[in-house]
């Protein structure tokens, strides 16, 4: 998957994207970054990329032109057909599913912003998805890329090794949170490990951590939680981790 960064600093994605699983994906070739900056495709004496807001308020505006000649640079790079996206809190909201559809796109194009944002008209011209990964304002648009670049990169084929790819699936097969986990110390001042963890009984172990994530995804994000889509079995242990905790 090759995926072009548009960005003020190309580079700030590259370096998150350097380490772990990420930065293993581009040593096996399964993912490829390649950064373009608009202030390369910036013209006249000061080689602008942002302009006052007609309108007037505060901020600066990024200017059309550079960020296009930028995209289009990108575009050029490659035949393969490219998906714009555009990082913003304007953008539907970034879920699992979402980044799934994306990672199985050949390319991506990531488009990010800075001061107060994109002309409008570029936008509408360039770009294919908004995107947020949250409902929060961050100073430019190279963080949430740098978010959806690592969870695609996890699902490049090779990415993730045996232990990792079970990880991930269990989170991701079923939308729930996932359970919690513990490691040695056995003992520790911090607190005990659940006995169930510790008896060697594989069914009763994987009972325990499917009613830990069914019930803190009640507990944490019910929203998550489509109960009428529970199994029988499942709903049987949400049930037991309800009476549990409502005890
Ligand atoms: N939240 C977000 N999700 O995706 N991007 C986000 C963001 O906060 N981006 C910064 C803004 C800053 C002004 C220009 C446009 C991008």
């Amino acid at each position: 998957m090759r995926i072009d960064i548009v960005s003020l600093f190309p580079e700030f994605v590259a370096q998150c994207a350097a380490f772990g699983v990420v930065g293993r994906a581009q040593e096996r070739a399964l993912l490829s970054l390649h950064g373009w900056n608009p202030r390369d495709y910036a013209t006249g004496n000061y080689r602008r990329v942002d302009d006052r807001p007609f309108g007037g308020g505060p901020g600066m505006v990024m200017l059309i032109d550079p960020l296009r000649d930028a995209l289009n640079a990108a575009r050029a790079a490659d035949p393969a057909d490219a998906r714009v996206v555009y990082l913003t809190p304007q953008g539907t909201r970034l879920t699992q599913a979402k980044v799934r559809e994306l990672a199985a796109h050949p390319r991506l194009v990531l488009l990010c912003g800075r001061y107060e944002g994109v002309d409008e008209r570029l936008i509408e011209a360039e770009v294919d998805e908004e995107l947020s990964i949250g409902d929060y304002v961050l100073s430019g648009g190279e963080l949430a890329a740098a978010v959806l670049v690592d969870a695609v990169a996890r699902l490049q084929e090779g990415a993730l090794n045996d232990a990792e790819s079970a990880a991930q699936d269990s989170f991701e097969s079923d939308g729930l949170l996932d359970c919690p986990h513990y490691t040695r110390p056995l003992e520790h001042p911090l607190g005990q490990v659940p006995e169930v963890l510790l008896s060697g009984n594989h069914a009763q172990i994987a009972r325990w951590r499917r009613m830990e994530s069914l019930g803190r995804t009640w507990l944490r994000r019910p929203d998550l939680l489509d109960e009428a889509a529970l199994g029988k079995a499942d709903r049987a242990l949400l049930e037991a981790f309800r009476s549990r905790y409502l005890r």
